[in-house]
Order: C-alpha cells, then structure tokens, then sequence
C-alpha cells in the first residue's frame, strides 16, 4: 500500500465548520499543499520548514491511529491538510467503509482525485481574492466532477473582505447546485496568540448584515465552532 504524509492525526473532536459542523470526528491532517494562502491557518501541514514534523506513514498505519482513536467506534473522518488530494486516500477509504467509519475531505479544488467519488462529504473551498492565490476554474470543475458519485459535495468560502464577498457571490452564480458555506476569516492565526471571540463575533455579524441586506439567502453563515471554544490550539 501507499505511504502517506502526515502532518497530525487528531481527535476525536467535533467537526467546526460548514457542513458537519458538531459532528463527532477524527482528523487526519496531511502535510504539503500546492497552495499558500496569505492566511492559512494550518501553515505546519502546508510549509515545508515543517516537513520534519510530518510522518510517512502506511495506510494500515493511519487506519490503525483512526481505529485508536475512536475506540473502534465507527464516527466521520475527516481528510484535511495542507491538499489531501495531492495523495491516494482510496486504500483508507476502503478499509474505513468496511467497519462503518464515514470520510469526509476539505480541499481548495485545484488537484482531483478519483477517490473524491467515494466520499461521504466532499467540501471544496475555492480560495477568494484575499488568499493571494487564483482559482483554476477549469481544475476546480474537474473536482466537482469527480465527486459526482460523492454522497454529497458543498463548496465552503472563506471571506475577509468585501472583495471575498462579491467575489463568493460570482462563485456561487457558477455553481448553483452546490450548497454554499460561508465562513468568516480568522486574521489571527498563530497558534501562541489568543483570539479575540469578540473580534470573531464581530466579523460573523457584519458577514450576516451584509448578506441579509442584499438579501442573499442562499449560503449558510457559520463561525470556526472549533476556534470560538479553542482558539488556535492544535490537535482540536
Ligand atoms: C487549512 S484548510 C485545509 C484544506 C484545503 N487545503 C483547503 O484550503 O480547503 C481547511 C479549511 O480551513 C479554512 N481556513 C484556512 N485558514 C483560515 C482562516 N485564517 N480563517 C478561516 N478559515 C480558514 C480553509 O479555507 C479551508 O476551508
Ligand atoms: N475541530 C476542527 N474542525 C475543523 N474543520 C476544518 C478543520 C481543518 O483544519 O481542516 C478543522 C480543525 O482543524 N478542527
Ligand atoms: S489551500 Fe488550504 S492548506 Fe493550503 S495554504 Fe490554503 S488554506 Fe492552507
Ligand atoms: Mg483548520
């Protein structure tokens, strides 16, 4: 089987964002992205300055952490990174299915994967203005394409600014049978800062105003569940 790159195995926590926000879920966390958004919040699995940090691992031995963790209680996992789709989660997929765990992946939508079809949920996060990076439409289809066969697929944006916002209200227009996330940007992301829940708060009520005022009622309004109760800890 495929070796795996790994940045952290955590959990089980519950999921914080979009879709399955409160799920029970464990997560793996893939290091190496081909992105570099000006504020990702998961920089340790992303730059390579940390890739000693970062394990190869066997699918039998990511499954058997997963299996640990969980007490071999079938809950979702969660394919994070960095890109997971930069590697081959088929292997795990199959073995977790088989003794009743769910997968769900968070990616930008830049590399598809086969795999994408074999997900319970597959969350795409094309990356506004702000990140400093350009979505690839093309590439970005591709993976809707290819989660097809995904039990379900949403796209989740994240929005800084006015910029984000109008440039989310495009993306939405092009796929209208996504079901749309939004999540307000969190511009304090180290991890041995604290956050301001005001701050946080804040930023998800001029997110709502702004989007009720235009009466723009399609997408979901979440917070980071996970930062408001953790602020940036990791393995949370
Ligand atoms: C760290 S990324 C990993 C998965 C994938 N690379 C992606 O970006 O979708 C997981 C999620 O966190 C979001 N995210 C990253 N930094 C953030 C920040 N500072 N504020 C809010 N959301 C953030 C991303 O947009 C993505 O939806
Ligand atoms: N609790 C919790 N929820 C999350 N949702 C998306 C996360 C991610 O970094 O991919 C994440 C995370 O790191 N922790
Ligand atoms: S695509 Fe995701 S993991 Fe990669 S830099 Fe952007 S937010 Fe971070
Ligand atoms: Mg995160």
């Amino acid at each position: 089987m495929s070796q795996l790159r790994i940045a952290e195995v955590f959990g089980p926590t519950i999921q914080g964002e979009g879709a399955l926000i409160g799920e029970p879920t464990v997560f793996v966390r893939t290091g190496g992205c081909d992105y570099r958004c000006a504020w990702c919040d998961s920089m340790h699995a992303v730059d390579p300055a940390f890739r000693h940090d970062w394990a190869s691992m066997s699918t039998d031995a990511v499954w058997q952490e997963v299996q640990r963790l969980s007490d071999n209680t079938p809950l979702t996992v969660s394919l994070s990174g960095g890109n997971p789709a930069i590697q081959d989660f088929a292997p795990l997929i199959q073995l977790g299915h088989a003794a009743g765990y769910r997968f769900a992946c968070e990616a930008q939508g830049s590399i598809a994967k086969p795999w994408f079809g074999q997900l319970d949920c597959l969350v795409l996060s094309p990356k506004p203005p702000s990140s400093g990076e350009t979505v690839d439409w093309a590439a970005f289809d591709r993976c809707v394409a290819a989660g097809e066969t995904a039990a379900q697929t949403v796209m989740k944006i994240v929005i800084f600014d006015d910029a984000d916002y109008n440039w989310a209200r495009d993306a939405a227009t092009r796929y209208p049978q996504l079901p749309l996330y939004l999540q307000p940007g969190n511009d304090e992301v180290d991890p041995s800062v604290a956050v301001d829940p005001q701050a946080l708060a804040d930023k998800l009520l001029w997110l709502v105003d702004k989007t009720m005022a235009d009466r723009w009622f399609t997408p979901r309004l979440l917070p980071q569940l996970h930062v408001l109760l953790w602020g940036n800890k990791r393995g949370v």
